[in-house]
């Protein structure tokens, strides 16, 4: 079985490298263009958010960008792979190795203690080295390790998400508003959790929010309008 894990000759490539991506979507007079010559390059290690209105197309870059999703035209690598090289079921191998994902709740197996999701998105992965409640321990969930997530706060489920989508060592973790269902303390913990773990695994977190309260932990903010992507302004994107 080929495992597509990331290529260590390719570890001074960009974590992701989308290139002039353009993705329309929908039919005849619906047809929209949800990405618009979109480039995006993301380092390892690096922080950054993605902010815009409703409908501008953060979706849509987070589904390219996570091998869920091809553009119509322009290039999406992640860590020197070109993901137009991966068939079906080597892009689905790829993402279960490379690129960890993070949704607004948790989106955990609700039957599974803490440790399972991880030990079973270990094991979907062919991954027989990942220590999951050192990972847990690390992002202090160690006494809740075997609860399960009814049995866990908002903020506890959104950790024990956030350990599920690195127990796999990503290059590349996608992010989707994960303070959306969270107050405003527990949204800053979980937003410096993903800028710590950033830096110390080196992983590239690219994060799509709403929560403008947050950016501060972000190394860049970018905003997506109508299908195109720019940097937002340092003064505007807050300091930390
Ligand atoms: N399957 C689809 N068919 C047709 N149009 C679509 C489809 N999915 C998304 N769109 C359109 O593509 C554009 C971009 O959508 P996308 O979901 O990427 O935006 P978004 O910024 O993530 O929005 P939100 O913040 O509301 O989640 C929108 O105009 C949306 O209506």
């Amino acid at each position: 079985m080929t495992t597509h894990t990331v290529n260590t000759a390719l570890t001074s490539a960009p974590a992701l490298e989308i290139t002039d991506a353009v993705l329309e979507l929908g039919d005849g007079d619906g047809r929209v263009r949800a990405l618009d010559s979109v480039s995006l390059r993301v380092q390892p290690g690096e922080f950054v958010a993605v902010v815009g209105p409703s409908g501008s197309g953060k979706s849509s870059l987070l589904a390219i960008a996570g091998a869920l999703g091809k553009p119509d035209s322009g290039s999406v690598r992640v860590h020197g792979t070109d993901l137009a090289s991966l068939n079906r079921a080597a892009a689905a191998r790829f993402r279960l190795r490379n690129i960890g994902f993070v949704f607004q709740s948790g989106n955990l197996i609700p039957a599974l203690g803490a440790a399972d999701q991880l030990r079973l998105a270990a094991r979907l992965a062919g991954n027989r080295t990942a220590e999951p409640e050192a990972l847990l321990a690390e992002l202090g969930m160690a006494h809740r390790a075997g609860h399960r997530p009814r049995q866990l706060s908002g903020g506890e489920r959104q950790r024990v998400g956030i350990a599920r989508a690195l127990v796999n060592n990503p290059s590349l973790l996608l992010v989707d508003e994960p303070t959306a269902a969270l107050d405003r303390d527990r949204s800053q913990e979980v937003v410096a959790i993903l800028a710590e773990r950033a830096k110390r695994s080196a992983v590239a977190v690219v994060m799509v929010t709403h929560d403008r309260d947050v950016l501060g932990h972000c190394d860049r903010v970018l905003e997506m309008v109508d299908g195109q992507l720019s940097e937002l302004a340092a003064a505007t994107a807050g300091s930390h």
